[in-house]
């Protein structure tokens, strides 16, 4: 099984980092436009294979859409990262037309093959990636959701002081620091609710720390995370390719699901060979589903900003 991944730098590494470390993929293509930029990262992951041990054959191009052909999942990451302060929002007018270049070309060489839109604003260039590319919806996935609900479980586990492998939960929505939702209502520590050991208070701030998880690492870090996101990537990506049919938090093209058409936003989906299996539906209650719509409202308006570059 062959990935793509398109944009070399932090999270696009980590992300073949763990593929290779993982064995999740037999062949990983590193491209990147920066000249030898990808080649080398591809060199140095490469190096780790006998110390950790892995078959994956990872390479590097520069801008060579030629060794990207048949691969059966492009990931793509190409784009600028936010610094401390800004908004993801704000990477609109550079990544737009970075991501809708990328696609066109990733589509020349893998007719058939299924995007995980990674580069931010996420959920408007998922968007913006299925209308310029015209593909089925199962086969244009948001990764935003999964590494959201990892900070929330992260978040939860330290208020419960509990492993956080012993913590479910998921956050749907918009990615972005106010269009997020952590469901902590149905979150639970081993199939209890978490309310039963957490006062609203506590809850509160665990939900209003996830929200704006990624921004607090941009402040700690000066440029966004990429651990976390590229294992988040990693994880979908093996769903796809081991059709392991997960449920994961993914921004998807929705048709009536959740009251909502004409937008991709975050929902619960079935994560398989084919991409998007199937939209579950959590049945969320009053509040959620009026928080729901405002978080759509938020990445419509944004959405519209996609116009000159749909043109
Ligand atoms: N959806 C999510 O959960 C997350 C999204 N992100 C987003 O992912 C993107 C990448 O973040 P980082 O890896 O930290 O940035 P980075 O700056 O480390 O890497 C981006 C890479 O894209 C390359 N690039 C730029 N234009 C290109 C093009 N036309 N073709 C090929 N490569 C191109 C750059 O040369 C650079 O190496 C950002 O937009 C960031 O906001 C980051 C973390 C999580
Ligand atoms: O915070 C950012 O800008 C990058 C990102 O999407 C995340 O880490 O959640």
């Amino acid at each position: 099984m062959k990935v793509t991944i398109v944009g070399a730098g932090n999270v696009g590494a980590s992300c073949a980092d763990v593929i290779s470390y993982r064995g999740i993929a037999s062949e990983v293509v590193l491209l990147d436009i920066k000249e030898g930029f990808a080649e080398g990262k591809a060199m140095d992951i490469m190096q780790c294979a006998t110390t950790t041990g892995f078959n994956t054959q990872v390479s590097g191009v520069t801008n060579d859409y030629s060794k990207t052909a048949d691969s059966d999942v492009v990931v793509i990451t190409s784009g600028i990262p936010r610094k401390p302060g800004m908004t993801r929002e704000e990477l609109i007018g550079i990544n737009a037309g970075i991501v809708k270049s990328v696609a066109e070309n990733i589509l020349k060489f893998s007719p058939n093959t299924i995007i995980v839109v990674v580069s931010n604003p996420m959920d408007t260039m998922t968007y913006l990636t299925l209308k310029a590319t015209g593909l089925p919806k199962n086969r244009i996935i948001g990764m935003g959701g999964a590494l959201d609900s990892s900070r929330f479980k992260y978040y939860l586990s330290k208020a419960l002081n509990k492993p956080a492998n012993d913590v479910q939960g998921m956050v749907i929505g918009g990615h972005g620091d106010t269009t997020m939702i952590p469901l902590t209502r149905l979150a639970s520590y081993n199939g209890a609710p978490v309310a039963n050991y957490l006062s609203q208070e506590e809850l509160e701030k665990v939900a209003a720390d996830t929200m704006v998880g990624g921004a607090t690492l941009t402040g700690l870090l000066g440029t966004s995370a990429w651990y976390a996101p590229g294992a988040s990537v990693a994880y979908l990506v093996d769903s796809i390719l081991n059709n392991q049919n997960r449920m994961i938090a993914c921004s998807v093209l929705l048709e009536g699901e959740y009251g909502q058409s004409d937008i991709c936003l975050g929902v619960p989906c079935i994560i398989g060979k084919n991409g998007v299996e199937e939209i579950v539906d959590v049945k969320l209650n009053e509040a959620e589903k009026a928080t729901f719509a405002k978080s759509a409202d938020a990445v419509r308006a944004m959405n519209g900003d996609l116009k000159a570059v749909l043109a």
